[in-house]
């Protein structure tokens, strides 16, 4: 049969390390960051797919070596501006790689605090919670970076409510003004490249602080808002998360959402004469309702 490849990219998945940063007044203060590296190439490969012709691959193990010599011979916090290290080192290393994806998936590793201060090398893991960035960069210039948390999970025992929804012949839904709400926060926002400017000025925005001012600010926010608000829907929460953040970071583009509704479920005691004011839940593994949603700022209408 006659085919043709339609498109490809390769490289190292899961590559892992953890970098120690010391601060060079003090050596034993120091930081660590453990992160998971992704780094795919596309360009002038196709003959090494049609041809079984392997000299233009870049090996996968050369991939791998190359961002584990970056990890120690560059700066690479935040994550943002190691992924743009990687992907600008490619494409100029590589005349025939015409675009990079590099994705840096870094563990939470917190400074916990001793006698009331945080030490100075002793962190804790905190849980599955992940801070994300990916980028995807062509030689032509344009690129396409976004920053994520995800897998933070957060219940609230109260402060949830879910009525008014649409009633058919399949609803078996109780309305409710008292329900447990919980989720594993997964929250991308993507740049702004006209704040940003070219893919070498995020080096630029690192060292002014925008990718950890705005990570923090969007960890605060989803945090704040989801203990504090009563919250009418997961969709309604979401939203008003969203609309935070664009309204503190200028140089964010768009948030986007996606939250599982990781159901509890009122445990029934009346059997035993026991009236069961939410106190006992059954925590259900599944199904789960799963909401999406992706928010920008309103186009300003021309006078
Ligand atoms: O916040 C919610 N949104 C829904 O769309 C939904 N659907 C449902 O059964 N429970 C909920 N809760």
């Amino acid at each position: 049969m006659a085919t043709t490849l339609s498109s490809s990219t390769y490289g190292k998945d899961n590559v892992k390390f953890l970098k120690v940063k010391k601060d060079p007044q003090n050596p034993k203060k120091q930081e660590v960051m453990e992160a998971t590296v992704t780094c795919l190439l596309e360009g002038g490969f196709d003959t090494s797919y049609t041809e079984a012709d392997n000299s233009s691959i870049v090996p996968t193990d050369t991939v791998k070596n190359t961002i584990l010599v970056l990890a120690k011979t560059t700066e690479i916090w935040p994550i943002e501006r190691f992924a743009a290290k990687l992907a600008t080192h490619f494409v100029e290393k590589y005349s025939h790689v015409s675009g990079v994806s590099v994705k840096i998936v870094q563990d939470r590793w917190v400074k916990y605090a001793v006698d009331g201060k945080p030490h100075d090398h002793s962190f804790i893991h905190e849980g599955g919670e992940k801070r994300i960035t990916d980028l995807y960069y062509k030689r032509s210039g344009d690129y396409k970076l976004s920053s994520a948390i995800k897998d933070l999970t957060v219940l609230k025992s109260t402060g949830s409510m879910f009525y008014g929804y649409n009633k058919c012949d399949f609803i078996t839904l109780q309305p409710t003004t008292d329900r447990i709400l919980s989720t594993d926060v997964d929250a991308t926002w993507v740049w702004d490249n006209k704040k940003i400017g070219t893919v070498y000025d995020i080096a630029k925005a690192a060292d002014k602080g925008i990718f950890d001012n705005v990570y923090n600010q969007a960890r605060v926010i989803t945090l704040t808002t989801f203990a504090l608000e009563n919250s009418p829907s997961v969709q309604a929460t979401m939203f008003n998360m969203a609309t935070q953040i664009l309204e503190k970071a200028c140089s964010v583009y768009s948030v986007s959402y996606a939250l599982p509704n990781k159901h509890y479920f009122l445990i029934d005691l009346k059997w035993k004469g026991l009236e069961n004011d939410n106190e006992l839940f059954y925590p259900s593994p599944h199904p789960n309702g799963l909401i999406k949603c992706t928010v920008v700022r309103k186009e300003k209408t021309k006078l």
